[in-house]
């Protein structure tokens, strides 16, 4: 497709929806806003984007797709400040923000001026932030949830799902509320748990130095997204607080049944609770991205040249790290792919890493 695509908020998220469209329609032209100047810099000069604007308004008024990647918060101020100015008939704007209600909301100023808003989320990321952690592949595969008004264009929603499918993720339709409720439950509560399992540790840590030394496995796993960017969460529970204080209430009912169960030493019941939890998680479609990510895969983009795959099995075998699988997720004749190898543990992926960045410049992450 031709036109011209306005990426607001050159972070991981819109960085990585800008090489995605840029990927599919290499006709559009794509350009960037960023509040913070290092950030546009940074996008240009790592093609990200074709174009800086010098202000929201000047890259706005001459797009035909807007997106905006920034913190939730700040999406509602810069609809606010769209709906103000005298944008193209036929624009399509979205946002990629985490919650929906709040938006869809404040989006009504857009409709009432005749602009189409369709609210968007893909449901991949990770917890690093900016645009050079941006790539093409971070929403391959993942849930793409969209929330088109009951009078929104089929046209419309098609036009944005063709702009989008570089991101190569799945597409749903879903209600605000729908929306907010299950990511709730399913990304925001565990946020709010994770960072509590890290203060609970660092209260413990005043007076026992070994704790955090002690803190492996387990612990790492469950707290990883507490090191996510606090202004995007903070900004996400203010959205969401009635669906938190829900979850939160619900929470506390089930810690106070735990109780019960160990005041009473009640083994049968503490028993079906974990079996029931093994139980279901076990059920989940773990390897699809946008349930529960598999914690030990490392991602490493490769050029695509002969023997590239032993090359770095052997660096690996050379520092006796085991890996369970290796596959490669997509290349094409000169183009960078992504090798996804999976390990068994998280220090063995925390070795390899450090290994195939000592022996090579090959970009790695450890993905969502
Ligand atoms: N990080 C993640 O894993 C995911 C994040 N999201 C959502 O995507 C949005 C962006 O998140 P990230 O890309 O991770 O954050 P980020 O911190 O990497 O990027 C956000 C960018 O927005 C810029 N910004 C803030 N206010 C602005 C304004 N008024 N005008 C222009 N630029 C502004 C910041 O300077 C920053 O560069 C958030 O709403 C977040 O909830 C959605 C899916 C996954
Ligand atoms: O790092 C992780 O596991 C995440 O939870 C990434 C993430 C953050 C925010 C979203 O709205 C969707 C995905």
């Amino acid at each position: 497709m031709k036109g011209h695509v306005f990426v607001i908020g050159l972070g991981l998220i819109g960085g990585s929806l800008a090489l995605c469209i840029k990927k599919e329609h290499p006709e559009a032209t794509l350009v960037g806003y960023d509040l913070n100047e290092k950030q546009c810099k940074l996008g240009k000069m790592l093609g990200v984007v074709d174009e800086i604007a010098d202000s929201i308004e000047s890259g706005a008024v001459h797009a035909d797709l807007i997106v905006i990647a920034t913190p939730v918060k700040e999406v509602e101020r810069l609809i606010e400040l769209l709906c103000d100015l005298p944008l193209k008939e036929k624009v399509i704007i979205t946002d990629a923000g985490s919650t929906k209600t709040e938006i869809v909301k404040k989006a009504a100023c857009l409709k009432e001026k005749g602009y189409t808003f369709i609210g968007g989320h893909p449901m991949a990321g990770s917890h690093k932030s900016g645009v050079t952690a941006a790539k093409p592949i971070l929403f391959e595969n993942a849930f793409y949830l969209l929330t088109p008004e009951p009078d929104t264009k089929q046209e419309a929603v098609e036009t944005l799902q063709l702009w989008l499918k570089g991101t190569k993720a799945k597409f749903l339709k879903v209600l605000p509320s729908e929306h907010d409720y299950l990511t709730g439950v399913i990304s925001h509560f565990p946020h709010v748990i994770a960072a509590s399992l890290v203060h609970q540790a660092e209260k413990t840590s005043q007076t026992q130095n070994l704790v955090t030394r002690l803190a492996a496995g387990g612990f790492r796993d469950i707290t990883r997204i507490a090191s996510s960017n606090p202004t995007m969460w903070r900004d996400i529970s203010l959205h969401n607080k009635n669906v938190l204080l829900t979850l939160l209430n619900e929470w506390k009912e089930e810690m106070e049944s735990i109780s019960q169960m160990l005041i009473e030493e009640n083994e049968e019941a503490l028993y079906q609770y974990f079996y029931q939890a093994k139980k279901f998680r076990d059920e989940m479609p773990i390897k699809e991205k946008g349930a529960i990510p598999a914690f030990y895969d490392l991602f490493v983009d490769i050029p695509d040249y002969p023997g590239v795959v032993s090359e770095i099995t052997g660096y690996l075998a050379q520092e006796n790290i085991s890996l369970t699988n290796i596959r490669i997720r997509e290349t094409r004749e000169g183009i960078y792919g992504a090798l996804v190898i999976s390990f068994q543990t998280e220090e063995d992926r925390e070795k390899a890493e450090s290994c195939i960045k000592r022996f090579t410049n090959f970009e790695t992450s450890i993905g969502l």
